[in-house]
């Protein structure tokens, strides 16, 4: 069954009967205006701060906006740093666009599911979303990116979905999509040229926006330096531990994507230096990445990111 033209009325199918009481919850709270956002935004590590950019109504007695993860029927709690854990509604830009907006996202290394991570998703297209934004931290694989780019995604390897873990996997709920979608444009063309011609707007450093193909790995651990060396001769342009569910999933339900990742730290391709004294190797510059590096190299891009964001919704 295709999905009805309006989600927010219909009626929910035996599919999409799990998900009635999260719906329940966030509508016995949202002022009209907000109940029906156009636009989801997904901050990943370091940068909840994209949730500033959201202007907040004034609201009733009985109304609110901005949800903790632990109160949401059907949401899991989120237990990584730099991740807050909420759901906030809001107005975007001088259009006012009414979008909704995840302060930290799930992944599968905390321990959660592949459904579990991507909940949110089909919760956000049962609200009528059309386009999201995804971002998150990553790591770099190739050697002309530097810390603090943006990259632009235009494509993604899935190494989970490859090898038996698609987010996908399980009974088909066919009010959502179709049993076999198509991910060959899973990053909009038109909103990735919008993003373009946002940085350019803005007067970023040329050079500083790249395009890109997104390695999913699962994690935690980072990569050793020859699966780092793998993910890049595979194609991968960045690596990191999530985006690529959210997207096949937005993906799957006809959603929209735009996906902006931050170069948090270089992924060290190199072999490791040999400890044959034969070979007298000399010692290399080591670089070993940590959650910290990463969270600090957000930080300091997360303004930068915010005005993209901000300036891409506006002209969308
Ligand atoms: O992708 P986000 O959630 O931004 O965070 C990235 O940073 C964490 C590792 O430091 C992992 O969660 C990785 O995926
Ligand atoms: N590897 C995997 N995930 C990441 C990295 C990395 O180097 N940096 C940020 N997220």
């Amino acid at each position: 069954m295709p999905p009805p033209q309006n989600l927010q009325s219909a009626e929910l199918d035996d599919d999409t009967i799990e998900y009635s009481n999260t719906l329940k919850y966030l509508r016995a709270y949202l002022p009209p205006d907000l109940a029906t956002p156009k636009l989801a935004i997904i901050c990943g590590s370091g940068l909840g701060g994209l949730v500033n950019t959201i202007e907040q109504p004034k609201l009733t007695r009985t109304s609110k906006v901005e949800f903790s993860y632990s109160e949401i029927p059907g949401f899991v709690r989120s237990t990584v740093e730099g991740h807050a854990g909420k759901l906030v509604f809001g107005l975007l830009g001088v259009t006012k666009v009414p979008v909704v907006c995840m302060v930290g996202r799930f992944h599968v290394y905390e321990g959660h599911t592949r459904e579990q991570v991507t909940f949110p998703i089909k919760i956000f297209k049962l609200l009528g979303v059309e386009v999201l934004i995804v971002t998150g931290a990553v790591g770099s694989l190739n050697s002309k990116f530097k810390v603090g780019d943006v990259v632009i995604l235009w494509d993604h390897i899935s190494i989970p979905g490859i090898s038996g873990n698609n987010p996908l996997i399980g009974p088909n709920q066919s009010y959502f999509g179709t049993r076999f979608p198509s991910m060959a444009d899973a990053y909009d063309f038109e909103l990735r040229r919008i993003a373009f011609r946002a940085a350019a707007s803005l007067n970023f450093e040329k050079g500083m926006i790249k395009e890109g193909t997104y390695c999913w790995v699962a994690g935690p651990s980072y990569e050793t330096r020859a699966e780092a060396r793998f993910l890049n001769f595979i194609g991968g342009d960045v690596v990191g531990m999530s985006t690529v569910p959210e997207v096949v999933v937005a993906r799957y339900c006809g959603i929209r994507v735009l996906g902006l990742s931050i170069v948090t730290n270089m992924v060290l391709t190199r072999k490791p230096r040999s400890a044959d004294p034969e070979k007298d190797e000399p010692e290399g510059i080591e670089v070993h990445p940590s959650h910290q590096e990463v969270l600090e190299a957000s930080n300091a891009s997360a303004t930068m990111m915010q005005s993209l964001v901000k300036t891409v919704v506006e002209m969308i």
